[in-house]
């Protein structure tokens, strides 16, 4: 990390630190002041959105319907798969809760920060003790994409839009699947609302 100066902060993003085990007792030692944000969206469309990640640099992996359950016919999901364990988001932040208390802890929604950007920055930069400087007028909506695009990238005079690899159209996975990976995560979900006492609206 470089030595953060008064009036800087000092940020670092890393996907995997939300549920790699060791993860809150290396950065509480490191230093118990940090700020941590973790954007989080719907575990099953996050599910099928890892899968298609994988899908698109190994197109002969099984079938996502096949990868969700140990076994079909009892309907028993298969929780060592990463793409359905990185969803049950209440178990990880057990973890964190160990080291962090919740108000340094901030939940991004992942669906408002495409439908809202404005409103869930207004979120971190209160929470980072920031002025509101990013506002709606920062934005503009690209139809074609689906996403919001930044109407000015820092140092450009370009607006700046998700890459290429973001929104990737997801494959159609059996309605049952699905149905029944939302009945697998809702108590997860309930208790995630409970711990961080927002909730995402994911049910
Ligand atoms: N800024 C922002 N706002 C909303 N959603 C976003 C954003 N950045 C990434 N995404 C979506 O998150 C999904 C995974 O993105 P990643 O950045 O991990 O993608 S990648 O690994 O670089 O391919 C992937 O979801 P899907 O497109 O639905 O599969 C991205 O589109």
């Amino acid at each position: 990390m470089p030595r953060t100066l008064d009036g800087q902060i000092t940020m670092e993003k890393t996907p995997s630190y939300f549920v790699t085990r060791e993860a809150p007792a290396r950065i509480s030692a490191m230093s118990k002041d940090t700020k941590l944000i973790v954007v989080v969206r719907d575990p099953v469309t996050r599910a099928i959105s890892d899968y298609t990640q994988t899908l698109s640099k190994r197109p002969d992996i099984p079938t996502f319907e096949s990868l969700t359950f140990k076994n079909r016919t009892t309907g028993l999901i298969d929780t060592s798969w990463s793409a359905i364990q990185i969803g049950i988001y209440a178990k990880h932040l057990e973890h964190w809760l160990r080291h962090f208390p919740i108000r340094q802890m901030l939940f991004v929604s992942g669906e408002r920060l495409i439908s809202d950007p404005a409103g869930e920055l207004g979120r971190v930069q209160d929470f980072l003790g920031l002025k509101r400087i990013i506002t709606d007028k920062h934005f503009y909506f690209n139809k074609t994409k689906g996403f919001p695009c930044l109407k000015k990238a820092e140092g450009s005079s370009r607006p700046h839009c998700l890459g290429k690899t973001k929104g990737r159209t997801h494959p159609e996975i059996d309605r049952e699947v699905v149905r029944r990976l939302r009945e697998f995560y809702r108590p997860f979900n309930l208790k995630f609302y409970q711990m961080t006492g927002h909730d995402f609206g994911w049910d």
